[in-house]
């Protein structure tokens, strides 16, 4: 089972502004709002591929209310810690002319819910996945994630994290199986400035060198690298699509790889694969839908020169046979209701 861990949810209200002045009223020409934090995507993704997977982590008042009724609806399965006080943040998604942020911090976490959490945990054992990533809530330790892996260590739980900075740092130590930091996120790391895929293949190898298994590295519409555990690099380019929202791109990015690697697929594939679920989230209003996954699939392997794996493919085909039966079951109702 792939477990992922989101301590700082979200719902993402995602606003259209044609203007942002500072200091003015700006209006929004479109909304929408969207269950939000990189676990809780990344979960809503594999649910998309028919990947299960449980979404753990800590939601509080009405707007956690909310984001846990909507994940019920959508067919995700959760596994939350409620807290008596505050509530799950909303975070403002500003998709202007250049995207901006504004990321709430998040509610106060007592540590007897933190203890909760953790006993709740429990049940990741051997075989299990476990993702921890996205930003934790300022009333809970910088180091959480490893002393989240330290407690469950030993029990063959492979361990994914994507996290900023020092989160990230923190967790190498324990080996995780696999980390996804973007060439931003890295570049602050190491104090440079990198875009393309292969002028960040060194950094790869020194997050390796400090305790990473595989390395993947995102790097918008420059590419994406992968440095495997078998010491392979791989490269693969971006499809070109029109941007709609990358909100969640780097999260589909890391349930594209898991959904491939859980069924034995070699990490080329796997790599390819989890490129075309970003950049369809990038293509998407909120979190990319099946459909949308294989256009962008079929696109990047023709944009590669290379012919779509057999599993791959069948998927694909797969996937198109059940759209066409469900357009056909519903054509078949609407006739027989009028
Ligand atoms: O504030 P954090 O935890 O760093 O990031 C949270 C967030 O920006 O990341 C997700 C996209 O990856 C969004 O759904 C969410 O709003």
């Amino acid at each position: 089972m792939i477990y992922t861990m989101t301590l700082n949810p979200a719902l993402d209200y995602v606003m259209h502004p044609l203007t942002l002045d500072m200091g003015f009223t700006n209006r929004s020409s479109t909304e929408e709002l969207h269950c939000g934090g990189n676990g809780i995507n990344i979960s809503t993704l594999l649910n998309e591929l028919d990947v299960p997977s449980i979404a753990m982590g800590i939601a509080a008042g009405f707007t956690g209310d909310y984001l846990l009724r909507r994940l019920q609806e959508k067919g995700v399965a959760s596994n939350f810690v409620l807290l008596d006080r505050g509530y799950t943040r909303i975070n403002i998604k500003l998709n202007g002319i250049v995207m901006t942020m504004v990321n709430g911090m998040g509610p106060k976490i007592p540590e007897k819910k933190v203890d909760e959490l953790l006993g709740r945990m429990d049940v990741v054992g051997a075989g299990d996945t476990l993702v921890l990533t996205g930003s934790i809530p300022n009333s809970l330790p910088e180091d959480m994630y490893s002393q989240i892996m330290r407690r469950l260590g030993g029990r063959g739980i492979q361990f994914v994290v994507d996290a900023p900075g020092q989160l990230l740092m923190e967790a190498l130590e324990m080996h995780p199986f696999l980390i996804k930091p973007n060439n931003h996120e890295v570049g602050r790391i190491y104090g440079v400035d990198i875009e393309e895929p292969e002028e960040c293949m060194p950094y790869a190898h020194k997050l390796q060198e400090a305790g990473a298994r595989n390395v993947i590295i995102s790097c918008g519409g420059h590419g994406s690298l992968l440095l495997d555990e078998n010491g392979a690099e791989h490269v693969v380019p971006t499809a070109k699509i029109k941007l709609v929202n990358a909100t969640g791109a780097g999260d589909s990015m890391v349930a594209g790889f898991l959904s491939q690697v859980t069924r034995g697929v070699d990490y080329e594939t796997a790599l390819i694969f989890a490129s075309a679920c970003g950049t369809a989230t990038a293509a998407s209003k909120g979190i990319a839908k099946r459909a949308t996954i294989d256009r962008v699939v079929s696109a990047l392997y023709k944009k590669m020169g290379r012919a779509i794996p057999g599993t791959i493919a069948q998927d694909i085909q797969a996937n198109k046979d059940r759209a066409a039966a469900e357009a056909a079951a519903a054509e078949a109702e609407a006739t027989e209701k009028s």
